[in-house]
């Protein structure tokens, strides 16, 4: 582990300069921001899960650092998206994968775009990935690029905070501060111009057509070469080391395990580890099926111990989880009512399935306004994959409605509180 931290600590400042000089942006800035007790390395386990069309191994997330260096190992189960798509990145025990992260994003003003990335469980085979994470102190602002930057200055302090409380509030990140102060809402979506396979991006941002525009952000580097000199690969990066169309399958749900280890971890868990855990705890969203997570306590602790981690943060993650667990069971959440927006008539809810649980659930929700109010039908729109649309529905019986749509449609319903004023 101290070789990967150190040898992925030359590499991600090298990689870092060269993009940055790509960009015609000579810095010291990585020198100076990016050092021992600001970057972290995380390990990553994934226990083998009975039912991987259900499970999620990880969310779908961009990385919220400058740069990601991801060792994985033979099993496989990175996805990213690519034209649309989910694609698989092959494992190859002699490729280290290279992942922008949303802070080279703005400090490069889209030039660089972090990618979205998720991980499927295996039925029959734990999972190992190690990941090392190039990001600057709390204190460090990051400065757009350009002459017509499309992020405001925001401390790197700033930016977790508010990726911390995006993902609490709303379960997902909601990304990088604009230069547009008002967010504004998209157009509704109907179900038929929802795309088949879309592109999860973060909703209601400004800068979605910047995103578009922007580089493709995965590069793929082989060890025995990008150890001694990633300067070789960087001439021809942007690709994808033998990436193969996976069709993703839906009504996933979310297993993670993690393990962190930091040589320096006294100093540096004050306020940096401990984050990254909550946020994935966070984003964990609740859904752990009970049987993986006793299995996953040994794992945890034992992935603690072999580190030499003194703060058993992952335990944390563990209690926290639990109590979300037992609030879970029959996985329908429903967030607390004082979380709601009462004064509005609407509740925007989420529905996480396949598609055909997804259209019962719409259908149900549709019955079920129609009947109480002979109201028509709800606006539509969509967050994310196909497998995930919000709808609104009444705010009064909200729990029998999703308990009742919940146990006809077998879809996950998940209560949010509305983002924007849903009237
Ligand atoms: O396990 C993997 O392959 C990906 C891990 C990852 O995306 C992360 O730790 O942020
Ligand atoms: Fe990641």
């Amino acid at each position: 582990m101290e070789r990967f931290a150190s040898e992925s600590e030359a590499l991600a400042h090298t990689l870092a300069e060269v993009l940055a000089e790509k960009l015609e942006r000579k810095s010291n800035f990585f020198k100076e921001n990016c050092v021992r007790n600001t970057c972290y390395v995380r390990m990553n386990r994934y226990p083998p899960c009975p039912k991987p069309s259900e499970v999620y191994g990880l969310m779908p997330h961009t990385d919220s650092d400058f740069l990601t260096i991801l060792y994985q190992d033979q099993v496989g189960g990175l996805q990213l998206i690519k034209d649309n798509r989910w694609v698989a990145v092959k494992p190859n025990p002699r490729a280290l994968i290279i992942n922008i992260g949303d802070l080279f994003q703005a400090w490069s003003n889209g030039m660089y775009k972090s990618v979205e990335h998720r991980v499927m469980t295996n039925p029959t085979v734990e999972r190992f990935s190690t990941a090392y994470f190039l990001c600057p102190s709390y204190d460090a602002v990051i400065e757009c690029s350009g002459d017509c930057p499309s992020y405001r200055n925001f401390s790197f302090r700033e930016f977790r905070q508010q990726v911390q409380a995006d993902v609490k509030k709303l379960g997902y990140k909601v990304g990088l501060p604009s230069n547009q102060t008002e967010l504004t809402e998209p157009p509704p979506l109907s179900r038929s111009n929802v795309p088949a396979n879309p592109v999860s991006l973060p909703p209601y941002r400004s800068n979605i057509i910047i995103l578009f525009d922007a580089m493709p952000v995965f590069l793929v580097i082989f060890i025995s070469q990008s150890v001694q000199s990633p300067l070789r690969n960087i001439n021809s990066p942007f690709g994808f080391h033998g990436a193969v169309n996976l069709s993703s399958d839906s009504n996933k749900r979310f297993v993670y395990d993690v393990g962190a280890y930091n040589s320096d971890d006294d100093k540096a868990d004050q306020n940096g580890m401990g984050d990254f855990l909550n946020e994935m705890a966070d984003m964990m969203n609740l859904c752990i099926v009970i049987p993986i997570l006793i299995i996953n306590i040994l794992a945890r602790v034992s992935i603690c111990l072999l580190c030499n981690l003194r703060k058993p943060t992952a335990v944390v993650l563990l209690k926290r989880v639990t109590t979300e667990v037992k609030t879970l069971m029959g996985a329908v959440l429903i967030r607390r009512d004082a979380e709601a927006d009462l004064n509005s008539a609407l509740r925007p809810v989420e529905i996480i399935g396949n598609l055909a649980s997804i259209e019962k659930a719409e259908k149900l929700i549709n019955e079920v306004i129609a009947q109480s109010e002979g109201e028509g039908i709800p606006a539509l729109f969509v967050r994310g994959a196909p497998e995930q649309i919000w709808i609104k529905v009444r705010n009064d019986g909200i729990r029998e409605t999703i308990k009742n749509m919940h146990t006809k449609s077998r879809a996950r319903i998940q209560v949010v509180l509305s983002i924007y004023d849903l009237k």
